[in-house]
């Protein structure tokens, strides 16, 4: 399904979107399957994260995430392979990689994208990849029609996101405070009006990610947002469950389960 059509509807059933993180292959390739078939069950989008050996921009959590995942050999070809299975099973969930550009470039712009619509991936986030350096990858995007997905930053210019907006497709993520991915306590205060600035230049949705831990933070995050990205805390239920497989399955499904309910909250408020 494509990101456009989730959001419509979405927007039909009065919800904000649910987006979940995860990384491809950890700590296995069949444990990450089965994990993202249980966060599919209760997730309106699904970010997999090709792990990458140097992700400058996650933290610990997801940079053990993806050694787990490396050692345990997974491969961007296997993560093409990831999602061509889920889509079997959940094709309504829409499914974007999260990719650093050394993987893009090593197999080439085009290439990479031919295989995303081929697989069915609906759209890429690029970390790394700045916008002046995204032309050629924004046409092939263009071309195959798969969503480009940039970043905002709440150090991010208003004339930047004016050229940030233009060229991305899908939603426009917004991430919540400067620094890395991970769980943080507290909602960042700034995050509400990098929202407000970005909707102030674009009608595409707008999510927030970065630190987003709890179901209190997306309700938070939603009254503004059109959607909560969650990674660290979900891959933090990996980690502190190696040793036994089902109780991580169970836990990753039942918190994935609770964080919806919170993008269901805004209905409920406006009509009261
Ligand atoms: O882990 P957090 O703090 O919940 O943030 C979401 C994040 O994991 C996910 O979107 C992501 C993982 N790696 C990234 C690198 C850059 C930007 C975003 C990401």
């Amino acid at each position: 399904m494509r990101i456009e059509e989730k959001f419509k509807e979405l927007k039909e059933k009065g919800e904000k979107a649910f987006i979940a993180f995860y990384v491809g292959g950890d700590p296995s390739y069949e444990v990450s399957l089965e994990a993202l078939k249980r966060i599919c069950k209760y997730s309106d989008i699904v970010e997999i994260g090709i792990p990458f050996s140097d992700p400058v921009a996650d933290g610990l959590t997801i940079q053990k995430a993806d050694i787990r995942a490396l050692n345990a050999g997974m491969t961007p070809i296997k993560a093409f392979k990831l999602v061509e299975e889920l889509n079997k099973f959940y094709p309504d969930v829409p499914k974007v990689f999260l990719t650093y550009y050394n993987i893009i470039f090593k197999m080439g712009e085009e290439e990479f994208v031919k295989r995303c619509k081929e697989a069915g991936v609906a759209g890429i986030i690029v970390p790394d990849l700045p916008i002046e350096e995204a032309n050629s990858l924004h046409e092939i995007c263009e071309k195959y029609g798969v969503s480009l997905i940039f970043l905002v930053a709440p150090t991010t210019p208003d004339e930047r996101i004016k050229k940030i907006v233009e060229k991305g497709s899908g939603f426009i993520y917004v991430v919540s405070t400067t620094g890395i991915t991970g769980e943080r306590e507290k909602l960042a205060k700034e995050a509400k009006e990098t929202v407000e600035r970005v909707k102030r230049y674009t009608d595409l949705p707008v999510c927030v990610g970065f630190g987003i831990s709890k179901k209190e933070h997306v309700e938070e995050i939603c009254k503004v947002a059109d959607g909560a990205i969650v990674g660290s805390a979900i891959v933090k239920i990996v980690e502190k469950n190696l040793n036994d497989k089902e109780k991580m399955l169970k836990e990753i499904e039942d918190f994935v389960k609770e964080l919806k309910e919170g993008t269901k909250k805004k209905l409920l408020n406006k009509v009261s």
